[in-house]
């Protein structure tokens, strides 16, 4: 477990952790995100001791990073995988930190199998590809078999099955019981892999939910309707005080959780359906939603390359319907 209370850092005049207080629980997987600047390796530096809090309190199962006896054993964290000395082969890297944590040797070998590098073991790791890399600080992270996992975007770098392999891994060490905290940018992923989710802003705590709970308050729900019957079920909606929103697709959308109705109201007036679903939009436009106040870097991308109104609608849109 980890337990933040009132974390608070400063760098000169910019307050980059604001008073921050959650927990991080055993058996589940949290998600910590929050837009660029908002705080988040900061925080977990100060976690590992790497920082030191300018008020608050950060705890490891009740201690101090610095007092954990054999701290590799109790936390294992990936916070930047390019800090490897890079004449080091993987495994000599990974010898080092097991010798100086009280880790058996044959346990290197152990994690060079779980991360796929034992092919590359004895190559240095200046010649690692990105996601080589990460798989080295995952690997470093496991090495003392420790009760809480701490990754800064694990999926750096990684290919589509190497995604998928570290998804799978972090499920596995949260059915174990451990304690698993994650940051990512890449909401299509988080959706899929974290149970509770800690998101900050400008240093600031904004939400502390579990993954469903963040998504339903969060962002809105809708139906999504097809019809080769379009305008006769447009003037049925309409004379039932329906509001339909028309999208660049040909689909039509009604706010809220009105399938039913609008199903029934179609039958009664013999209008063929192609589809009738009920959405929820991603965690992504949650995530925007709460965010936007607190996003400070902001890229004005659309102006830059002329992209079209529609085309934008319609790719939003098209993202959008994918937690439905
Ligand atoms: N050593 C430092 N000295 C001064 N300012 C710092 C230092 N480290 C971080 N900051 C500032 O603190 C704020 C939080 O940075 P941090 O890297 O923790 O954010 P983040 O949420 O991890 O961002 P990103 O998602 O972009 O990695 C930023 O404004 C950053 O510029």
């Amino acid at each position: 477990m980890i337990e933040l209370e009132g974390l608070t850092k400063r760098y000169g005049e910019k307050l980059a952790v604001d008073d921050l207080t959650f927990t991080v629980r055993p058996g589940v997987i949290t998600g910590f995100l929050g837009p660029n600047g908002a705080g988040k390796s900061t925080t977990m530096r100060m976690v590992l001791g790497l920082d030191h809090p300018t008020a608050g309190d950060v705890r490891i199962d009740g201690m101090h990073y610095d007092q954990l006896k054999d701290p590799l054993t109790r936390i294992g964290a990936l916070l930047d995988a390019g800090a490897v000395h890079g004449g080091r082969s993987a495994f000599n890297h990974l010898l080092c930190l097991a010798q100086s944590n009280g880790i058996p040797a044959p346990r290197v070998h152990e994690v060079l199998d779980t991360v796929g590098l034992t092919a590359v073991a004895h190559k240095k790791a200046k010649g690692f590809s990105l996601g080589m890399g990460q798989r080295l600080g995952i690997a470093a992270a496991l090495l003392g078999d420790p009760d809480i996992l701490m990754f800064d975007e694990p999926a750096n770098g990684l290919d589509p099955e190497g995604i998928h392999w570290i998804r799978t891994l972090m499920k596995s060490l949260a059915a174990q019981g451990r304690t698993v905290f994650v940051s990512s940018h890449v909401m299509s992923e988080m959706a899929l892999t974290a149970d509770h989710l800690v998101v900050i802003g400008q240093g600031r705590l904004l939400a502390d939910t579990s993954m469903a709970d963040f998504i339903r308050q969060n962002s809105r729900t809708y139906v999504r309707i097809r019809t080769p019957q379009r305008e006769r079920l447009l003037d049925v909606l309409h004379e039932d005080g329906i509001t339909v929103v028309e999208c660049g697709s040909g689909a039509l959308e009604v706010e809220g959780e009105k399938a039913e109705l609008i199903g029934e109201l179609a039958a009664g007036h013999q209008i063929v359906l192609h589809e009738l679903s009920p959405r929820q939009a991603s965690l992504e436009e949650a995530f925007m939603r709460l965010t936007a106040p607190a996003v400070e870097y902001h890229a004005h991308s659309d102006a830059a390359v002329g992209r079209p109104r529609q085309a934008a609608r319609a790719g939003w849109g098209a993202d959008r319907g994918k937690a439905g």
